[in-house]
């Protein structure tokens, strides 16, 4: 009898679907199998407090951008002339960047005034004269990630306060400090006018 193919004998056929069944598929849920139930976090880490820190009138991120947008502003607000001219004049920097020529490199940012982050391959900054100018809130040089800046111009403007930056001054790199608190932020480009050199040891 025709059954037009209904009673069709298919025990030897492939399907050609494959369906994963729910046992098959290794998921826990820890208190409950609802699949809207959220894992529960078992993180240890203590959350960071955050503190909200009151900066002064004019110094907020837009102010700071709008400060560092203008080239005119380098050699008076970020980085003085006299500071440029002692690094040259430091024999121990004059070694360390025997690879340019001395009168090049004060032409190039006494004469031309270059800004130093424009400087190709950056300066090289040994530790101890890093150290020397990491002094207060009047000359605060920092490593980050082994590069240096001198954020003295940058305190006022830290969103989380002047004291913890003075605080972790002497640290040799703060770029343990800098990730715990915020990661996200991209601080090459935030302190660019504020790049002194590399560090070398
Ligand atoms: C010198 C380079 C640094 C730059 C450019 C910088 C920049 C910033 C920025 C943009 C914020 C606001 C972040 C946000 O609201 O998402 C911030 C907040 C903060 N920063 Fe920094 N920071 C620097 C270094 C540090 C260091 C070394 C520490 C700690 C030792 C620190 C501690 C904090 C704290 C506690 C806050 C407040 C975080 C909060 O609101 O939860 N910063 N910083």
């Amino acid at each position: 009898m025709n059954t037009g193919g209904m009673n069709r004998d298919v025990s030897d056929s492939k399907p050609n679907v494959r369906f994963i069944t729910p046992q098959r598929l290794n998921v826990t849920h820890p208190t409950t199998s609802s699949p809207l139930h959220m894992p529960v976090s078992r993180s240890t880490r203590k959350p960071l407090v955050r503190t909200k820190i009151r900066l002064d009138p004019g110094h907020s991120a837009l102010d700071w951008h709008s400060l560092t947008s203008n080239p005119e502003n380098y050699y008076t607000k970020f980085v003085s002339l006299q500071l440029i001219q002692d690094l040259l004049d430091d024999p121990a920097f004059q070694r360390d960047n025997c690879k340019f020529s001395p009168t090049q490199l004060r032409n190039q940012l006494l004469v031309q005034k270059i800004p130093l982050y424009k400087i190709m391959p950056p300066l090289r900054i040994n530790r101890a004269i890093v150290k020397k100018h990491c002094k207060d809130e009047d000359e605060l040089w920092c490593v980050i990630n082994n590069k240096v800046y001198d954020i003295s111009s940058y305190l006022k403007f830290h969103p989380g306060g002047t004291d913890i930056l003075l605080r972790h001054r002497n640290s040799d790199d703060l770029i343990t400090y800098f990730n715990r608190y915020h990661q996200w932020v991209n601080y090459e480009k935030l302190l660019q006018v504020c790049f002194i050199g590399i560090v070398c040891e």
